[in-house]
């Protein structure tokens, strides 16, 4: 008796559970006068990538296109059963990432301070926490994107409406920095980033020749392939890309070209390695409240991780402090904001040790290391996933790979063909190259963000609910025809200045925009042009027969890297 008793209140509880699912929270949208895409019971709108059949933004673009083809600014979709906002229009996108920012300030995602310290990164942060550290850390990358806005002096003011004479205009410079970072004049940003000693691109110049550095290892390496022999580039690149991070975040000869099996590659691998497991975090993030899972101490580190990059960062500390080691990399530009609370401008980088009164450090060692952790997240597959797509299509359309080596070859001639940081900046080819890579495969094909102040929809009568997510549609809007004709077509001219002012604000965000944007995109793009130059310049790659084509995202990664290897014939180039 007590048995059936106990069976009826399960099949009771779990019949509630179905219906309150059903009936409640898949109407979440429809209650709201949004449109979406009809969810599956349990998967929400995610049904193929839960089931591994494709990456998760294909389930977005299908979203993103039965929106479009419904005529709509936007609609709602599921994420399991969390609702989740979609805006599909240009100008809301750029409302919620610029304009409306403060309604719409983090990404959303679980960090616990306790159990998972290195979870507690820029990209995972939130509102004062987020704010005080991206100021911090901004001037190591760039120093424009930070939401705070800094007054521009006179000097820069009256440079700016010099030009806008020139011009042909009679307008006021605007007066503080953010306002000339919205204008559309890059030249009036350049003037503004003049006044300020630590421009990006003295920062970038600093990291520029370790970055050449393992450049030519790579080169090295390819040299001694045996040509007959096709390489598998996307290991390669990543390869070098770990090499790069290793050394510009961690101030570390990792040595994986030359050693595949360094530690760092192995965890490089580790980290970016698909799991189920993966799949299974979401969805207890989506499922359980963040309170209770901060609680019972939910980590999404895992230890072995956490152990390794904690050791070789706390140990580095050690070693450059007892010995007043100065390197021109993030770790040292880390230091200087552990110890001084501010980087120094300028070349020069200065004495690391504590100078200040307090026995508090402004960065502690838990946030240095998480810091670096996240330069590595978010630095090595990117570009290499960046580099490997380009090669892949440089492979496929031959014409615009010998217009890149001509390129290539001329800049370099001039400077005895030594690499330099002006020399990438003259080749403006090759930046149309890695733009249209990066317009037809955005490594981070979706961005998302979490609503933190009630929000009404500008133009329509829909009101986004504090907590509720968001995706932008990265890899949708770059595959959209209306921007992009014939999306599946590699075409760098499409980055030609008068094609980019033909198209609308936020229809090209391969980095994400705002003051949440990438604070590493300068580095990234660098890095790709880098290890691209190399390549291409001494060698011509065609596709080998042992990739497998059409090419298929791997589904379980977050990234939008290519599922298995990527097989070129590398030929020395004429
Ligand atoms: C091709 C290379 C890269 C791509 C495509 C890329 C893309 C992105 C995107 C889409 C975002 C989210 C932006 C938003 O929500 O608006 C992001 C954030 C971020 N990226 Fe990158 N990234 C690249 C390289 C790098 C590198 C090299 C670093 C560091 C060395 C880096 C560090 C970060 C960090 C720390 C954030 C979080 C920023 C914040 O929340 O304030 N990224 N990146």
């Amino acid at each position: 008796m007590e048995y059936i008793n106990l069976t009826t209140i399960l099949i009771g509880i779990l019949l509630a559970a179905y219906l309150y699912m059903k009936k409640v929270r898949y109407n979440y949208w429809k209650r709201r006068g949004l449109q979406c895409v009809e969810p599956e019971f349990l998967y929400g709108n995610m049904k193929r990538w839960i089931k591994g059949e494709v990456h998760m933004a294909e389930e977005f673009g299908k979203c993103y296109r039965e929106f479009k083809r419904r005529g709509l600014k936007h609609g709602g979709l599921y994420f399991f059963f969390s609702p989740v906002y979609l805006p599909v229009d240009p100008e809301l996108i750029k409302n919620i990432l610029h304009k409306d920012f403060d309604h719409f300030v983090n990404h959303g995602n679980y960090h616990n301070e306790e159990s998972d310290p290195l979870s507690c990164h820029l990209l995972n942060l939130e509102n004062a926490k987020w704010k005080n550290l991206r100021a911090k850390l901004s001037p190591t990358f760039t120093s424009e994107t930070h939401p705070d806005l800094s007054p521009l002096n006179q000097g820069t003011i009256s440079k700016i409406e010099a030009q806008y004479r020139e011009m042909g205009q009679v307008r006021k410079a605007p007066s503080k920095r953010q306002a000339v970072v919205d204008d559309d004049t890059k030249l009036n940003l350049l003037l503004a980033l003049e006044e300020n000693p630590i421009t990006p691109a003295r920062k970038m110049k600093m990291m520029f020749q370790t970055l050449v550095a393992c450049s030519d290892e790579m080169e090295k390496l390819l040299n001694d392939q045996n040509i007959r022999d096709a390489v598998d580039i996307k290991e390669i690149l990543a390869r070098f890309t770990t090499d790069v991070i290793g050394s510009c975040a961690f101030g570390l000869d990792c040595d994986s070209l030359r050693n595949p099996d360094s530690e760092f590659r192995k965890f490089g691998k580790d980290v970016f390695t698909p799991r189920w497991s993966n799949i299974i975090r979401r969805f207890l993030l989506t499922l359980l409240p963040r309170s209770l899972l901060k609680a019972i101490g939910f980590r999404i580190t895992r230890k072995s991780i956490e152990d390794f990059f904690m050791k070789v960062v706390k140990d580095t500390v050690d070693y450059r402090e007892k010995n007043n080691v100065i390197r021109k990399d993030f770790m040292h530009l880390l230091l200087q904001l552990k110890n001084k609370g501010e980087i120094t401008a300028g070349e020069e980088v200065g004495d690391v040790k504590a100078n200040h009164e307090s026995d508090q450090p402004f960065l502690t060692m838990n946030e240095m290391a998480a810091q670096c952790f996240v330069f590595f997240l978010a630095g090595f597959e990117t570009s290499s996933t960046t580099m490997t797509f380009a090669l892949l299509e440089l492979a496929q359309n031959q014409e615009i790979q010998d217009k890149l080596r001509d390129e290539i070859r001329s800049v370099l001639k001039k400077n005895d063909n030594k690499l330099t940081y002006e020399d990438v900046m003259e080749m403006t080819y090759l930046d149309k190259v890695v733009n249209e890579t990066l317009r037809k495969h955005p490594p981070a094909p979706a961005t998302g963000r979490v609503c933190n102040k009630e929000y009404h929809v500008p133009g329509t009568d829909v009101v986004i609910e504090p907590g509720i997510k968001l995706f932008i549609p990265i890899s949708s809007l770059h595959s959209d025809p209306e921007y992009y004709p014939n999306p599946d077509v590699f075409d760098p001219e499409r980055f030609s200045e008068e094609n980019k002012a033909k198209r609308p604000p936020c229809t090209f965000i391969p980095f994400g925009d705002g003051p949440r944007m990438c604070i590493g995109m300068r580095f990234g793009v660098m890095q790709s042009k880098v290890g691209l130059i190399k390549v291409i310049k001494n060698f011509r790659v065609t596709l080998n027969e042992k990739t497998i084509t059409p090419i298929k995202l791997e589904s379980k990664s977050i990234i939008a890297s290519v599922k298995g290897d990527v097989w070129l014939n590398i030929a020395k180039a004429d």
